[in-house]
């Protein structure tokens, strides 16, 4: 394989964004020292539209058109996602080519007055326009106000510190990413908050007539992380499609084995459906897909129709 003479990375420009499209700017780098390796920044869609909950206005896919787009028309060779934002099937044309080492996969509590949820007082008002997080956190604290908090992580912490939620709930990677942290007063066991599918995980995407960046792109690949997400993928896949649903998987490597657990939920919290599995590591789609098949027996399918038709 001859390493190309270029390389441009198309990539956000949020500062969580800016930093995984360095990171990965650094390791094709180091990898190929002759090539010339540039980032393309991007605002996109998802970026902009700041004052809709991402489940009203379409979802995952507004994160990464633009950037496609950008792949597409040539400008750019790949795109640099976190594997949380990238929808459960890309457009045709697109083929994900790595999906890079896990950072901490868990939610972090984030608050300047308390040091935990179970000490939150009832009435408290969280911040979170993730399904996932609000239904978990209904399940376990019926007595906590859940109100939408969108916008890029800085913004995130700034409403945050301006006093108009008592916590807030943020994915670890990012705020570890970004040296932030300090500002995690609590890891949410996984347990308790079951991740999003791909939580902590960045992916790598191509136009798939790029044949040649296969290759190229090979050494980003982390085997064990691309089994977990794709087994989390497997089982969002066989139960929601690219919906924003209040759903999470989490799967983890031991040995030969991934250990998953995954859950469907109402958005209150009132009815949750929580189950796990073990499985080979070399079928992670079919271990997600029978984790699927475990929560629709118990009534996932009810649950995930309900939302739709409210
Ligand atoms: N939905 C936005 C988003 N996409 C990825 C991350 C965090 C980094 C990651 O999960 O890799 C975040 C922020 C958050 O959920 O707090």
């Amino acid at each position: 394989m001859t390493p190309p003479r270029k390389l441009v990375i198309a990539s956000r420009e949020s500062a969580l964004a800016m930093w995984q499209a360095q990171h990965i700017q650094q390791r094709l780098q180091s990898l190929y020292p002759d090539t010339e390796v540039t980032i393309l920044g991007m605002t996109t869609t998802g970026d902009q539209i700041l004052d809709s909950p991402l489940a009203k206005i379409g979802g995952k896919g507004l994160f990464v058109k633009e950037l496609e787009q950008a792949l597409a028309d040539g400008r750019a060779d790949l795109a640099v996602h976190s594997m949380k934002d990238v929808p459960m099937h890309l457009p045709p044309g697109f083929a994900l080519a790595a999906i890079g080492e896990r950072e901490d996969p868990r939610d972090a509590f984030v608050s300047n007055d308390h040091d935990s949820l179970d000490v939150l007082p009832a009435g408290s008002i969280v911040g979170t326009s993730s399904l996932r997080r609000q239904s978990q956190l209904q399940a376990r604290f019926p007595g906590l106000k859940i109100e939408s908090l969108r916008g890029n992580l800085q913004t995130r912490l700034r409403k945050l510190d301006e006093g108009q939620y008592a916590a807030i709930i943020l994915a670890a990677a990012g705020l570890k990413r970004l040296g932030l942290a300090s500002r995690i007063r609590e890891y949410i066991d996984p347990a308790n908050s079951i991740p999003a599918v791909g939580q902590g995980a960045l992916g790598i995407e191509i136009n798939a007539d790029r044949q040649d960046l296969l290759a190229v792109l090979a050494p980003l690949n982390h085997a064990e992380t691309a089994a977990c997400v794709e087994a989390e993928r497997g089982m969002s896949r066989a139960l929601a499609g690219s919906c924003q649903v209040p759903l999470g998987a989490y799967a983890q490597q031991h040995g030969d084995e991934l250990h998953m657990t995954g859950f469907v939920a109402s958005i209150d919290g009132k009815e949750l459906l929580r189950e796990t599995l073990h499985g080979a590591i070399s079928q992670p789609e079919a271990l997600g897909q029978a984790l699927a098949a475990k929560l629709v027996a118990r009534g996932a399918d009810r649950l995930l129709a309900a939302l739709t038709h409210d």
